[in-house]
Order: C-alpha cells, then structure tokens, then sequence
C-alpha cells in the first residue's frame, strides 16, 4: 500500500497552489502527512476531478522533494544568467516546476529523469503548455547517461548524488564546456563548498572543486519551500568553471589530497610520518632507496631500510618547502599543489600510475575524494 504520507497529487506541483496549500498546512499543525480529505480538497481547489487520479508517490530514496516556491524558482532562474540562444542542462526535472520556468527564458532544456512516472507527467504538461519541441527529455540515471550538449546547467538535485554529479560537472569540463552550473544542494554540502582555507569547514570537496572552478553563494532555501519539506535546509550555489584548467593527473591530485586531508588539523611532518601512510606511498613510489629491502614490512624504521629512507626523503622535501609545520586546513589550493609536484619530481606518488585511466572514467572514480 502506498505511504500516504508521501502521495501527493500532481496538482501539488503548480507552484502557485502548493504555496497555498502547504502555508495552509503549516498554520493548522506541524504535520507534513497528506490525509485523504486534504487530497481530497487540493482536488477540489485545483477544480480538476481527473487529478485525483494523478497520485504521484513521492520516493525518498530518489530524493524526490519538489520545489514549490515560485519566487524561489524565479530566483533561481534569475541568478543562472539564462539567455534566449541557451541549452540548459537540468538534472532530475521532476514534475518541471523549475523546467517550464527554464524554458521561459532559455531556447532549449534538456532534462534527465530517473523516474518513468516524472517523465510522463512532464510530457504532459510540456505538451499542455506547447513548449515540446523545446524539451528533450532523457531517461536515465544522471550519472551514468553520458551528457548531451549543453551550455549551462540548473537544476534542483536529487541530494543523494551531489558528490558524484559535481565530480562529473567540474572534472567533466573538458568534455562537456558549459558557463556555469546553478545547483540547489544540502545546505551543509554547500558550506563545505565554499569554506576557505582557515575555515572549520574546509575539506578537500572545495580543495578539488575548487581546482577546476569557482564556487559563488546565491542564497538559502527553507525546507518549507520544498513539498514534502526534506530534513535538511538548503543553498543555490553557482559554478563556474575555471577558463585554464590546470593541467594536473586528477587521480593522483585527488590521492594525493585524500592523504593530505586524513587528518586536516595535524602537520603534514606528522600525517607523512606515519608507517601506515609510508607503507601506502612505497608501494606506489619510485625513487632511489625503494629497492633497499623488498620484503620491509616497515617494522623497523631504522637507516637502511626502504621505509626509512622514504621518510628521509619525505622529510627533507617539508622541510626545503617549508611545508613541515603546516596544516592542510589552511592551505591554499597553490601551496597544495606545489608540495606535489616536489613530491612526484622526487619520484613519490600518491596513485597507482600502471592503473591510470582518462580523465572521464576518473573523474567518476575521484568523486569519492570530493565526501
Ligand atoms: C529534488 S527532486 C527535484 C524535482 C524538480 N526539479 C523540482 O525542483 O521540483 C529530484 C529529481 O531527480 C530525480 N532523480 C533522482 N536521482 C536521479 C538520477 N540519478 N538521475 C536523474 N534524475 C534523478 C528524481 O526522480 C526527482 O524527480
């Protein structure tokens, strides 16, 4: 049986009326549960019997909270810059509130939908409003359909795929050029995006975001303008991509930082002379004291052993960068990547080169570096 707490009608997604509707709501109880006299009366009010037949079951596991506010919606709009001759990519359209405002201002959006029932609804109302030919839709999981062309992007995402699809935004650049990516995220999730080095937040999501492009705040947005409100509070970013993208190996720089950012308070003289992260980089490096003793199982650190000589190595580089007394919290991107080209001119690297892949497939492995 359908949870009813989450069956909606569509008639919920009409931004006007769900305004209403929930304000409504919120003055008589704190209960975001829909019973059967309210469903019965949004019916009623939206004038349209046939909608009762339009439940739409909300899934929580597909991040499925629609947002309902139109002057959220306008601001969204608004703050994505769209123009008349613009493509815009949006990722999970839902019932198209956010869609049929895109195509307002935009020449073409192009919407990829994991859910069947979503898409039929969309059809519906595009066909309704006579904007189909301005709308492509694609079925599929947005993380793994491969992108269609596209100038900018704006959507109000499913927060279950942020890191990856923000991996696939930014470290997909080269591939797929866009302006810039207007995205509806976690509050949280947007804080740790835009910390600097210094703040309490700063982690190595905005150090490998950051790399490739510019993160802006737009504004937040209350739970209560989503139906049904999520748990969480929320933030529009904007992203821009960087014009140089610095020519980097992404699998490493992100290796390299996951190491870095293990433990982001602590020196790096101390994260680098740990046995266990020493034993990691002797596997992976190439330098001169590596073939001392194949079978140094690093117990014993004194000279002469492979693991030794490593942290010997390590050191010094610290110390002439003048890296050994500093914190990954509070280091700029440009000091972060300066240690690793000494680290990788020194012949230590931080990933498994033989395993190399292009920059596509590694930019879906490397969003697990971006939690
Ligand atoms: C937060 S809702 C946003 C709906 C709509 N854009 C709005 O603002 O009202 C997220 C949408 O993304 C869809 N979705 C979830 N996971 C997805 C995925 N991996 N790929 C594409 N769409 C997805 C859901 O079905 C849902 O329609």
């Amino acid at each position: 049986m359908l949870n009813r707490r989450k069956t909606l009608l569509i008639g919920l997604s009409n931004p006007n009326f769900s305004q209403r509707f929930f304000r409504r709501r919120l003055r008589t109880k704190a209960n975001h549960g829909y019973d059967d006299v309210s469903r019965r009366n949004i019916a009623r009010k939206h004038g349209d019997e046939e909608e009762d037949k339009e439940k739409i079951h909300l899934l929580k596991s597909r991040g499925q909270h629609l947002l309902t506010n139109p002057r959220i919606l306008d601001s969204i709009v608004r703050s994505s810059n769209v123009k008349s001759d613009d493509t815009v990519l949006e990722i999970g359209p839902g019932t198209g509130n956010l869609t049929f405002k895109l195509l307002e201002a935009a020449s073409k959006v192009v919407a990829i939908e994991l859910d069947k029932r979503m898409i039929e609804i969309l059809r519906k109302r595009a066909d309704e409003r006579g904007v189909q030919d301005r709308l492509d839709i694609i079925y599929g999981d947005a993380l793994k359909t491969n992108f269609p062309e596209f100038n900018l992007v704006v959507a109000n995402i499913p927060y279950g795929i942020s890191s990856p699809l923000l991996a696939k935004l930014v470290f997909g650049v080269k591939t797929n050029p866009y302006r810039s990516a207007t995205l509806l995220l976690q509050k949280e999730f947007a804080r740790r995006l835009l910390a600097k080095p210094g703040d309490s937040e700063f982690n190595r999501l905005a150090v490998n975001i950051t790399m490739f492009a510019e993160v802006e705040f737009v504004m937040d947005v209350s739970k209560r303008d989503f139906v049904p409100p999520p748990k969480v509070d929320s933030s529009v970013v904007k992203i821009y991509p960087k014009s140089k993208i610095p020519d980097i190996d992404l699998e490493e720089w992100c290796a390299f930082t996951r190491t870095c950012f293990s433990k982001k308070n602590k020196t790096l003289g101390a994260t680098f002379k740990q046995k266990r992260k020493l034993m990691e980089l002797m596997k992976l490096s190439k330098f001169e004291g590596r073939s001392v003793d194949s079978d140094d199982d690093g117990d014993d650190l004194g000279s002469g052993t492979g693991i030794s000589l490593l942290r010997g190595k390590i050191v010094g580089i610290l110390e002439s960068g003048g890296f050994l007394d500093k914190r990954p919290s509070k280091m700029p991107n440009d000091d972060l990547l300066q240690l690793l080209s000494l680290f990788n001119e020194a012949g230590i690297y931080f990933h498994d080169r033989a395993n190399a892949k292009g920059i596509c497939d590694a930019a879906f492995d490397a969003c697990d570096c971006l939690l």
